[in-house]
């Protein structure tokens, strides 16, 4: 399944907050969203999810979801969003429940997505048992019971220190090499963009047009041993941003 963000728009109140945004999100490629602070990257995915509609523009989807997929488009968040009180398997459950799933079709798909996400022994874990990585495999394997056509990923590394964040960046491409999901990925992190995007569209700041649209071919698995070839990229894409991204960070410091 394709999305095609197509001419999108919106303001809030008297607020321009993105203008003129166009971009196509292939089936299989991880697109990464960079930009300043307050460019309006979580607005731009939750128009892709639907959550909101924009001022102007349309989101087109083009072909079908995959077989059996129960949620086309689903989130990932950066808080985990897990409940303190469910189990790790009870926290996969629940999205199977909403769609009616329960039973030995619940039991086949949570054993399927916490083998996948390496959770296997964890299953009967409460979240505060959890670290914080481990917290987000939970939630990366709740969004990956529905069998989404993409993932909406909203910084989901970003409340994770550093090593944890590696890992979870490695587990995410070992994810992508051996079944290629889609995902549109907003992030600050201009290393993270390098080593999962195809794609990386970069924002101006608010309100938010599209800079560049930055390809990297270099295969997903070869990434993490050629970081000195990206790092040409991240330079540039920091480049692109920098000027930007200090004024954000003015404007921010001036409403405080
Ligand atoms: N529901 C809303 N109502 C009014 N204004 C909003 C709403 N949601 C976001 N905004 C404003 O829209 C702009 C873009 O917000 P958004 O959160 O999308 O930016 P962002 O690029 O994701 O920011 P950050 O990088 O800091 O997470 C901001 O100025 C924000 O205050």
């Amino acid at each position: 399944m394709d999305i095609v963000v197509d001419n999108l728009s919106h303001r809030y109140g008297q607020t321009d907050v993105l203008d003129g945004i166009t971009f196509e999100l292939k089936g299989g490629e991880i697109v990464c969203i960079i930009g300043p602070s307050g460019c309006g990257k979580s607005t731009l995915l939750r128009f892709i999810g639907g959550l909101e509609q924009p001022t102007s523009g349309r989101i087109l989807i083009a072909g079908s979801p995959p077989a059996g997929s129960l949620n086309p488009l689903t989130y990932i968040f950066q808080d985990f969003a897990l409940l303190p009180w469910r189990t790790v398997e009870g926290n996969v459950s629940l999205v199977l429940e909403d769609h009616g799933i329960k039973g030995g079709k619940a039991d086949a798909i949570i054993d399927d997505v916490l083998r996948r996400t390496k959770l296997s022994d964890f299953r009967k874990a409460l979240p505060r048992q959890l670290s914080g990585g481990m917290k987000q495999r939970v939630a990366i394997a709740r969004a990956l019971s529905v069998n989404p056509a993409v993932m909406l990923m909203d910084e989901p590394l970003s409340a994770l220190d550093s090593q944890t964040r590696e890992l979870l960046l490695d587990d995410l491409i070992e994810l992508w090499t051996r079944e290629r999901f889609s995902a549109c990925y907003v992030t600050h992190n201009l290393a993270e963009a390098v080593r999962l995007g195809h794609k990386i569209i970069v924002l101006s700041r608010r309100p938010g047009r599209i800079r560049q649209i930055v390809r990297i071919d270099m295969p997903l698995d070869e990434r993490a041993g050629r970081i000195a070839e990206l790092e040409t990229t991240q330079r540039h894409l920091w480049n692109l941003m920098r000027e930007e991204a200090r004024a954000a960070d003015m404007e921010l410091s001036d409403v405080a």
